[in-house]
């Protein structure tokens, strides 16, 4: 195949007309089969080289002519350091190249041989690096049919590395890994690889080992699973590959080729371990490991990677930056990682209803039909719901909002059933309104083409959608009014939300000026739209803004984008902890009456509200509904003479008027609640654990010229004046952030971080490493280092080498987890450089809000005063 794509690669540099055969490839030959498809994105800590390999897969792929600029440095140092840290150096959520490249003397679709040898689109997701973008890495993740994780020689498995990782084990996503900077003083292969095992929890299948000249420069790779060597024409743009066969590489480098058949006897045996076809092939092959033909390889690796749970990652190696082992790593993505036909069915819910599968449910296995009342209006029967599904044209998840410079807002899809067209109206099932795809594309290297459909299965971009968020399920439905969209319970069908992490970082935001506020909010409102994990408040009575995120990289790249990318004139002030107040007393039942004149009408609403600390019981039976709000808030809506469907429980009333349907009435008294839960009484933090109960009894609550947003309006103050109502009974109490933190630490350090961590910030230590039980590792113990096979390392130097016995490095960095308030972290990072000689790494998430001691919170309050004054 390597062979194949030197002679293609060759014709398309020496080709006048390189440029257009790939425009007219772009527009015309783009293969939308999906068996020929593969959607993987890129997993790497800041820095281990995914820009670096990213330019040379679309240089040798022919979507660009030129290695790109990281060879003159400008590419890395083009970016602030922020802009970096956030792993964004890929400036498109998502571009399509082919590979191998479409040409002439490609092989033929049905020709035998590795998949490798037909041209596959491949559609490359970037994921954020930094672990302050755990919700961009999910949202990424979530669209992922397979990844990339690239790790880096010399530093091997980095903290956030493990953390992705995990993530992505949740996901189920398969994945092999690349050990890239094999070139650099100190790099060290097989310490790497027992690394990986040892803190990934997986057994590397070595398919590539570097080749090193005796004075350790790197060559080239040794092909594992083909039993040949190929060698890199030195300083030339990696196209220029030398193949050695075994018996030839006897002659050229015979310790190489005796580790060649090292590495294929072990990785033969350790297919046999996982695969039942792979011993068959074996006997077949009178158990002689060489003599076993490397399709058999390939397809036994792939099988390995597509179990349910992965416990086998094939490992290759290269050094991107020399141009060294980039095309047998794009070969592996195409002949080892899943077409989107070989992913599991994703989840949908129907107004958070049903759960199952969409395959399951659009074939009719799962019913889907919602509550409906005695009469029947409103919902659909089991029957007429299946009906109904067969109008479901697509169903496509928005996974990334990108504010483009030049073309607007772009709105990145992946649809999951039928086709996306283009002019069809889009049912956005989270806004509950419609919208118009006019225009759709494909993103390539530097380049969108418009396209006329996006079918299953595919990646593509929507341009000029006005509303649509970064999570938000879009549907495609025959026959839509635009008005009131597909009938329930399909305009409620949603692809699994992702649980949006809680905010522990605010800065405010104020207007330079009056005449700036209107584009300050339409900036802020488009950041929302790109990032669903970044929260805006406003404070109704002061008019401050606030916004919120989870880390303080976050919200200083949210000030940036705000400043300087959107030009936004604001004062953004301090970055702050984001405490949350709780209240400790029942509250008296408060009733409002709202009545003002909105938008040129007068509208009016009431309903009543009493408030109590969250004690976690709950009933949601009857008349009542309970929603689960952010910060364990929780909202009961009892409506004593409706029934369970807004139906009037006494058949002489009559029921609610079609223009305020029973959700419509929730939904609005959800969006006032939680903008009043926004601030709180007593310190404006958020509210935490409180328990509200809101009642409507349209007899009282309900008038002629009741809108949804004057209900939102009687809620919102009916539920502050409840909460200083409250708080005058008995002071809110103060809760913290308190991180779950993970440190990779040496040895011979963790004493000095463990007694650092528990005495002078206050946390507690939950595990350390040796321990093995820690969260989501827990596949770690079964993992044996000593009988993991990895090469040597001849030019490792420093103080570990593989060939010492079972992973020496990989034991010698220790995690510890521990639980610290996140008051205690501010600039930590540092600290724990200086405590450990600079090795030191350490990712956290949020774990929980903790009430504060009194003496706690009256530190923070005075600090916050001495801040203010
Ligand atoms: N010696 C050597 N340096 C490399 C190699 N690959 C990447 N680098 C260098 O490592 C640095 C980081 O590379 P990038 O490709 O920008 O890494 P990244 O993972 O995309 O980093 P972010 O986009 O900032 O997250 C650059 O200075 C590269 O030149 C390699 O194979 N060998």
């Amino acid at each position: 195949m390597i062979l194949g794509l030197l002679r293609q690669t060759h014709s398309l540099r020496k080709s006048s007309y390189a440029k257009t055969l790939c425009r007219t490839y772009h527009a015309t030959r783009v293969n939308n089969n999906l068996q020929r498809t593969r959607n993987i994105g890129i997993i790497a800590h800041i820095d281990a080289g995914k820009t670096t390999t990213t330019e040379r897969a679309l240089y040798y792929a022919g979507f660009t002519r030129r290695i790109g600029d990281v060879d003159d440095g400008s590419t890395v140092t083009d970016f602030l350091p922020a802009e970096r840290a956030r792993g964004i150096t890929i400036q498109s959520a998502a571009i399509t190249f082919s590979w191998p490249p479409s040409s002439a003397d490609a092989a033929s679709p049905d020709s035998s041989g590795p998949r490798s040898s037909t041209p596959h689109n491949i559609n490359l997701i970037d994921t954020p690096g930094h672990a302050d973008f755990t919700f961009e890495v999910l949202r990424s993740l979530r669209v992922l049919d397979g990844a990339v994780c690239i790790l880096d020689g010399v530093a091997g498995v980095e903290a956030q590395t493990e953390k992705v990782w995990s993530q992505a084990s949740a996901y189920a996503i398969p994945r092999i890994v690349y050990v890239n900077k094999l070139d650099r003083e100190g790099a060290a292969f097989g310490r790497t690889v027992k690394e990986a095992a040892a803190r990934l929890g997986a057994w590397p299948a070595v398919c590539g080992i570097p080749w090193w000249s005796a004075d350790g420069k790197l060559r080239g790779v040794g092909d594992v699973i083909g039993l040949r060597a190929l060698k890199y024409a030195e300083g030339g743009d990696g196209k220029d590959i030398s193949v050695f066969s075994l018996q030839q590489l006897e002659a050229e480098d015979g310790r190489l080729a005796q580790e060649l058949k090292e590495a294929r006897v072990a990785l033969v045996e350790l297919l046999s371990e996982h695969d039942g076809v792979m011993v068959e092939r074996f006997l077949e092959a009178d158990e002689d490991h060489l003599a076993i033909v490397s399709d058999d390889i390939t397809e036994s690796l792939r099988r390995c990677v597509l179990q349910k749970t992965q416990h086998v990652v094939p490992v290759l190696a290269g050094a991107s930056f020399r141009n060294i082992g980039v095309q047998p790593l794009l070969d592996a993505v195409v002949d080892l990682l899943p077409s989107p036909g070989q992913r599991p069915d994703p989840e949908i819910s129907f107004g958070g209803n049903v759960q199952g599968g969409l395959a399951d449910v659009l074939a009719g296995k799962i019913a889907i039909a919602t509550s409906t009342s005695a009469k029947g209006g409103k919902g659909l029967s089991n029957d007429k719901a299946s009906f109904a599904l067969q109008n479901l044209e697509a169903c496509a998840l928005a996974f990334k909002v990108v504010a483009d410079s030049k073309q607007g807002v772009l709105v990145y899809i992946r649809v999951y059933s039928g086709s996306i067209k283009r002019n069809s109206v889009l049912w956005n099932t989270n806004l509950q309104i419609a919208e118009r795809a006019q225009k759709l594309l494909k993103m390539y290297a530097n380049d969108s083409v418009d396209v006329d459909s996006i079918p299953a299965g595919q990646i593509g971009v929507i341009p000029g959608l006005k509303a649509t968020r970064t999570g938000d399920t879009l549907i495609s439905y025959a026959g839509t009014n635009p008005k009131v969209g597909p009938p329930a319970p399909i305009n409620s069908l949603q692809l699994r939300p992702i649980d949006v992490p809680p905010a522990v970082f605010f800065v405010s935001v104020e207007p330079n000026s009056l005449s700036e506020e209107k584009h300050i909010k339409e900036s802020l409102n488009l950041l929302l739209r790109e990032d669903p994990s970044l929260h805006v408040t406003i404070d109704e009575e002061s008019g401050q803004t606030h916004l919120s995120g989870m880390g303080e990289l976050h919200l200083e790249i949210a000030r940036d984008r705000l400043i300087n990318d959107l030009k936004a004139k604001a004062r953004i002030g301090n970055i702050e902890i984001g405490y949350r107040e709780s209240p400790t007393a029942a509250s008296e039942v408060i009733t409002e009456i709202f009545e003002r004149e909105m938008g040129g009408k007068s509208s009016k609403a009431a309903c009543t509200v009493v408030i109590k600390p969250n004690t976690g019981e709950a009933e949601d039976t009857g008349e009542v509904h309970v929603f689960e709000l952010a910060d364990n808030n929780r909202l009961s809506i009892v409506g004593p003479t409706l029934d369970f469907g807004g139906f009037s429980a006494d058949p002489e009333q009559s029921s609610l008027p079609d223009h305020l349907p029973i959700h419509t009435i929730h939904q609005a008294m959800q969006n006032g609640v939680s903008a009043a839960l926004a601030r709180g009484p007593a310190h404006s933090y958020a509210v935490h654990s409180v328990d509200i109960t809101v009642t409507f009894d349209p007899a009282k609550h309900l008038f002629a010229n009741t809108t949804p947003a004057a209900l939102s309006s009687a809620a919102r103050l009916a539920t502050q004046r409840a909460m200083r109502d409250s708080v005058q009974a008995s002071p809110t109490v103060l809760m913290e952030p308190v991180m779950l933190v993970t440190i990779s630490v040496d040895e011979t350090s963790m004493g000095s971080v463990v007694h650092d961590i528990s005495s002078a910030r206050g946390g507690t230590v939950v595990s350390l490493s040796a321990e093995d039980d820690q969260q989501g590792v827990s596949d770690r113990s079964a993992i044996d280092v000593s009988k993991i096979y990895a090469p040597p390392d001849p030019f490792a130097g420093g103080h570990a080498t593989a060939d010492t016995s079972a992973g020496n490095s990989a034991q010698a960095m220790k995690q510890i987890v521990a639980r610290v308030p996140l008051k205690e972290m501010v600039g930590y990072l540092k600290h724990l450089r200086s405590l450990t000689g600079g090795r030191g790494t350490f990712t956290m998430v949020v774990d929980r809000f903790e009430k504060m001691a009194t003496q706690r919170q009256r530190a923070v309050l005075n600090e916050m005063r001495g801040d203010f004054s």
